[in-house]
């Protein structure tokens, strides 16, 4: 079902036991993230099996029930200078109404929703004014583990490696995920050490992330978007901004340490020795030169890290990435050279819903009693347990956006 159905005029109470929604939340810095699950049309009622228009692929028949619940689980985000924004689409979808109940107190008509990120503080009484609902707080690293832990268990093609334009899925044996490092990337960069199902530490971070090259882009080419920054990086070269070891050692290598004339010396350092002016320079090669100084220095700083601890496996989420092929390759490149081939960094499809993904699942049993609460479940399951269709995941490598849905049913057991 598309989701946008529910804007063609239906009042609430119809959308509310129509269609049933689930939301939760990651507000951060820079992006407020969403997470919300819409029922199909024709949903399956206890194991009686009606009609179903989604396949439960990848899970044979015979080896599970028959879903309760078929539908969609919609990402979307927002920026968060724009909340208002957000507000509006979720006012405009009515995804307020999919909250649950307080248990606590289940006469009383509070909904709460799930939300984590540090606008789950900042932006609880906009929510409580704007809609009269709680925002239930999930801590932001429980929930970005929760949510890399469930991506990659869950999601057949979750997890790929991205190097010299080559994209190649990696099978996740569930049994051997742990330990990995995870280096999630928004406004700054957390680095999370994760050895099982809550069980982790935040063991580094730093200030130089996705909000800086985001802030750092805007003062220097003055464009309005972050999109367009990215635009203007595809296109531009830093060759002309940057400093190589060619540009020192008169066009050689400096072999003897390993840095070949095309290796950077210095990022930016070209412009303090030419007489130019800032609007002398291209905004694209700033734009490239700058987005290759922070994805290598996040690629350095995450093997040092992997190294200390011993780990093998590096795992990039965050919206800075955007499945940006260069951004990708800078930080595969950063990690495979530092770690003389050791360590492997890879990335999720769902990079930048990660928060928002463990923010969603650490509802009561996933959210799902509350999702069923309005079925008429003629036998409701005991234990309930959430499926991603696998072979319905977007490829979307031309997308880049990262807005999408997916289909997804709810088995019981
Ligand atoms: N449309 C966009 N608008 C603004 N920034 C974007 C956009 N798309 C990607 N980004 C990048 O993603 C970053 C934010 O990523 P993400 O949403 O993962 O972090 P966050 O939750 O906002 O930050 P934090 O976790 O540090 O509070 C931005 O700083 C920017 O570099
Ligand atoms: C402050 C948070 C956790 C907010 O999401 C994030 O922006 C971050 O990890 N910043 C880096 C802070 C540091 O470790 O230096």
């Amino acid at each position: 079902m598309d989701p946008r159905r529910a804007e063609t005029g239906k009042n609430s109470d119809q959308i509310q036991s129509g269609h049933v929604y689930h939301l939760a939340l990651d507000i951060g810095g820079s992006l407020a993230k969403l997470v919300y699950f819409t029922k199909n049309d024709e949903h399956i009622v206890g194991s009686e099996k009606k009609k179903s228009p989604v396949k439960a692929s990848g899970i044979s028949n015979s080896s599970r029930n028959s879903p309760v619940l078929n539908g969609r689980l919609n990402f979307k985000k927002f920026e968060t200078s724009k909340i208002n924004d957000c507000l509006e689409f979720i006012n405009s979808m009515k995804l307020h109404l999919g909250g649950c109940q307080q248990p606590e107190s289940p006469g009383s008509q509070t909904i709460t929703i799930k939300a984590t990120g540090g606008g789950a503080y900042k932006y609880a009484d906009l929510f409580k004014e704007k809609f009269g609902i709680s925002l239930d707080k999930e801590d932001e690293m429980d929930c970005l583990v929760a949510g890399a832990n469930f991506l990659l268990e869950t999601i057949h093609q979750e997890a790929f490696t991205y190097m010299g334009n080559q994209k190649q899925f990696v099978w996740i044996d569930k049994n051997d995920l742990y330990p990995y490092l995870l280096v999630n990337i928004g406004s700054g960069v957390g680095m999370i050490k994760v050895e099982g199902d809550g069980k982790f530490e935040r063991v580094s971070g730093t200030s130089i992330g996705g909000g800086t090259f985001w802030g750092l882009g805007k003062l220097l080419t003055k464009c309005k978007s972050f999109d367009e920054l990215l635009d203007l990086s595809y296109r531009g070269n830093n060759r002309a901004v940057d400093m190589l070891v060619g540009d020192i050692y008169g066009g050689m290598d400096y072999s003897k340490i390993g840095l070949s004339s095309t290796t950077i010396a210095s990022s930016f350092g070209r412009a303090i020795s030419e007489n130019k002016e800032r609007d002398d320079y291209k905004p694209e090669d700033i734009a490239r030169s700058l987005l290759r100084m922070i994805s290598n220095n996040i690629g350095q700083i995450s093997y040092l890290t992997a190294l200390r601890f011993g780990l093998k496996r590096i795992f990039f989420g965050g919206f800075f990435i955007r499945r940006h092929p260069f951004t990708m390759d800078t930080l595969s490149v950063a990690v495979n050279f530092w770690s003389k081939g050791e360590a492997k960094a890879m990335f999720l499809q769902h990079e930048g819903f990660l928060g928002a993904v463990g923010a969603f699942m650490s509802s009561d049993k996933h959210g799902l009693k509350e999702l069923l609460a309005n079925q008429k479940v003629e036998r409701p399951p005991s234990k309930l347990s959430f499926s991603l269709d696998q072979t319905q995941v977007p490829q979307q490598d031309g997308e880049l956006n990262g807005d999408e849905s997916i289909e997804c049913s709810v088995y019981g057991a």
